[in-house]
């Protein structure tokens, strides 16, 4: 896989690189209604990528997506409040463009001198670029390549996604992967390279489907795998009990009570639950045994008990990965799981490392000590493939 040295020692001074960048930052609506970023990691993630290219004269010319737009643009997923915490990173103007491959990207691009920054709109404002249509993608990638003359793909959150700007763009441009990418690579690989064991993965979160397609590949790896936030109500559903309005995902049920059945007792479940019906900080909430959660109420956030059943097990582990967080921590009566289990996370005796957009965010945002964890990494879902041992179209096509 060449690198962002192999592509600096040919020289970028003047040239248009485009950089695929993960900048899907956590975002929420304040009391004025202005959308604000709470936690700019990744944004900080790719920093030393740019400020190379700049400092060495490219035009920069950066990408991203920002949640999950369906092909259109919807002003909630703007990349304009990026634009504008980029800017403030670099310490210098990023020109921002109202399109990413129309009339206003264009224009931009051609008005960048040597060592100038810009910033695309989202890319899934484009139905191109989530396509499952080679054709449909192929030509969005077609688009967004003759924007530059060399690529960069620096955003690791997303090279588990099979599109456009990670997976076709880079059979049209001379390609390199960035330093995130490379350091996030060999980090993961300590933990696929025979991990010091008892080895645990804690997952949680809310990209539920995604994410309960890894845990068949995962179970053989790994001696335990802890499952909290949004992703154990389709377990305990499968396991018989009432879930109430939780996140289920109902036609994954069978494939839960397959996995319960092969787990033998790798797979731990919450035993208590946080249920409420508001999200607001002050949410009245209730704490119920997970067999018992009421049908006209959503399990937000996982129990003390199972806080402390999960903390055990971390305890006695020597490889912990952690992807997703265990409840709503975003509002104070749901982020005591997920503290507990980040605590807990920090604490282990060995490799630790979180990774995923809100995971991250979240150990950033309840104050706790990043240097405790051996790596915060940028990407969740990637993470995770990576670990099943996947490979990831992000990462193909560079190596190609
Ligand atoms: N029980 C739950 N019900 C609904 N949403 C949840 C629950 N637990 C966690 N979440 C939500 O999951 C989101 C993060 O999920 P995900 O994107 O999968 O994690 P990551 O970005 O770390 O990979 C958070 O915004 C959090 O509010
Ligand atoms: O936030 C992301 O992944 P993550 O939640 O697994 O960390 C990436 O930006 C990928 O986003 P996607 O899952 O909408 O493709």
């Amino acid at each position: 896989m060449r690198t962002l040295s192999d592509l600096l020692s040919e020289g970028v001074r003047g040239r248009r690189v485009l950089v695929r960048a993960d900048l899907n930052v956590p975002l929420a609506t304040d009391d004025a209604g202005v959308r604000r970023i709470t936690d700019d990691g990744r944004i900080r993630a790719v920093l030393p990528t740019l400020t190379v290219l700049q400092e060495a004269g490219a035009k920069v010319v950066v990408c991203s997506h920002l949640g999950r737009p369906k092909g259109a643009p919807e002003p909630k997923f703007t990349l304009a409040p990026v634009a504008a915490r980029l800017a403030e990173l670099l310490d210098r103007p990023v020109a921002y463009a109202t399109d990413t491959v129309g009339e206003s990207a264009r224009e931009v691009v051609g008005g960048l001198a040597a060592g100038e920054v810009a910033l695309l709109e989202n890319l899934r404002f484009n139905p191109g670029e989530t396509s499952k249509d080679d054709a449909e993608r192929g030509a969005f990638a077609a688009e967004l390549a003759s924007l530059a003359e060399a690529y960069v793909d620096d955003a690791f959150g997303a090279a588990h996604r099979k599109h456009a700007s990670v997976y076709d763009v880079p059979k049209l441009l001379p390609h390199v992967a960035g330093g995130l990418i490379v350091r996030e690579l060999e980090v993961l690989k300590q933990l696929t390279d025979d991990p010091a064991r008892p080895y645990a993965v804690v997952l949680g979160g809310a990209k539920v489907s995604d994410k309960l397609a890894v845990i068949n590949a995962l179970l053989p790896k790994v001696d335990r795998l802890l499952i909290g936030g949004g992703m154990c109500f389709t377990f305990l559903a499968a396991q018989g009990h009432e879930v109430g309005g939780s996140l289920l995902e109902t036609e994954q049920i069978g494939t839960c009570e397959d996995l319960l059945a092969a787990a033998g007792d790798k797979i731990v479940l919450p035993v208590d639950v946080v249920v409420g019906n508001d999200f607001s900080d002050d949410a009245a909430t209730e704490t119920v045994s997970a067999d018992a959660i009421p049908a006209g109420q959503k399990g937000l956030d996982i129990g003390p008990e199972s806080v402390k059943l999960f903390a055990g097990e971390l305890a006695g582990a020597r490889t912990v990965f952690w992807n997703g967080p265990m409840g709503v921590f975003e509002y104070r009566p749901y982020a005591a799981g997920t503290r507990g289990v980040a605590e807990a996370v920090a604490a282990v005796d060995g490799m630790s490392v979180v990774g995923g957009g809100d995971s991250a965010a979240a150990v950033r945002v309840l104050g706790l000590d990043e240097t405790a964890f051996g790596h915060i990494s940028t990407g969740g879902g990637a993470s995770l493939e990576y670990l099943e041992g996947k490979t990831l179209p992000g990462i193909a096509a560079l190596e190609d």
